[in-house]
């Protein structure tokens, strides 16, 4: 069953939604379905429509920062996506990871210290988001992380057999944001925990 939300919560599904069937139209990486339901309109009509889907699970990503000296960590890695719709391709992000049936805590810490090399021991959710609700299925889990100069622990750089082969960069927050508004952070996950620090006053 397709967890599908709808105006009034969950209890509405079956009186709503109604799962015709399902196509699957490739499962490799990310499974990508073709399903049929009917949507109840609010009007009370019944209408079918076909939905596409790519799953891929969810994920956790973590915005570590140090406040004394106003700084954050990010990532700079390639991501083919970003290519194939015709830029260079390497994208500045914050740290971020697949949950692989972990919970978003555990991803959070394991994908810092795997991609950047700092060790943190406390994370705190800010925030989860569906980052592409019109087709992914995806739902990330938002984390902040203070790191110090002891937190670093190894040189990061992701896991080379997964084809990973991250810059760690060091960045001060006014810096960040302005690299907001000049185009060169342009990954929406990133651009969310940074504007959240500045709006929290947090750096
Ligand atoms: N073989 C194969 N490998 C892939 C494919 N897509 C990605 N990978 C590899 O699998 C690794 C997964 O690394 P994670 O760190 O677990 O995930 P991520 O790709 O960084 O994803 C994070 O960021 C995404 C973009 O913001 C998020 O969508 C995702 O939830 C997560 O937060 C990637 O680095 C890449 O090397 C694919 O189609 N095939
Ligand atoms: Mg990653």
């Amino acid at each position: 069953m397709i967890f599908v939300p709808v105006p009034g919560g969950r209890d509405d599904v079956n009186e709503k939604v109604r799962v015709l069937g399902e196509q699957v139209l490739s499962n490799n990486w990310g499974l990508v379905k073709k399903t049929t339901i009917e949507l109840k309109r609010r009007n009370g009509e019944w209408q079918r429509q076909e939905r596409e889907t790519y799953d891929r699970g969810d994920g956790a990503g973590v915005l570590l920062y140090n406040r004394a000296q106003r700084t954050v960590i990010l990532t700079r890695q390639f991501r083919f996506p970003v290519f194939a719709h015709g830029e260079p391709g390497w994208l500045i992000e914050v740290v971020a990871g697949k949950l692989d049936g972990d919970h978003p805590v555990t991803t959070a810490k394991k994908e810092a210290e795997e991609e950047s090399g700092y060790r943190v021991h406390d994370v705190e959710l800010v925030m989860s988001a569906y980052m592409s609700p019109g087709s992914v299925t995806e739902k990330l889990s938002l984390f902040l992380a203070e790191y110090d100069a002891d937190s670093k622990v190894s040189a990061g750089g992701g896991l080379e057999d997964e084809g990973e082969d991250i810059e760690v960069l060091e960045l001060g927050i006014d810096a960040a944001l302005d690299m907001i508004a000049s185009g060169e952070i342009a990954d929406a996950k990133t651009i969310m925990l940074l504007q959240h620090v500045r709006l929290k006053r947090i750096l």
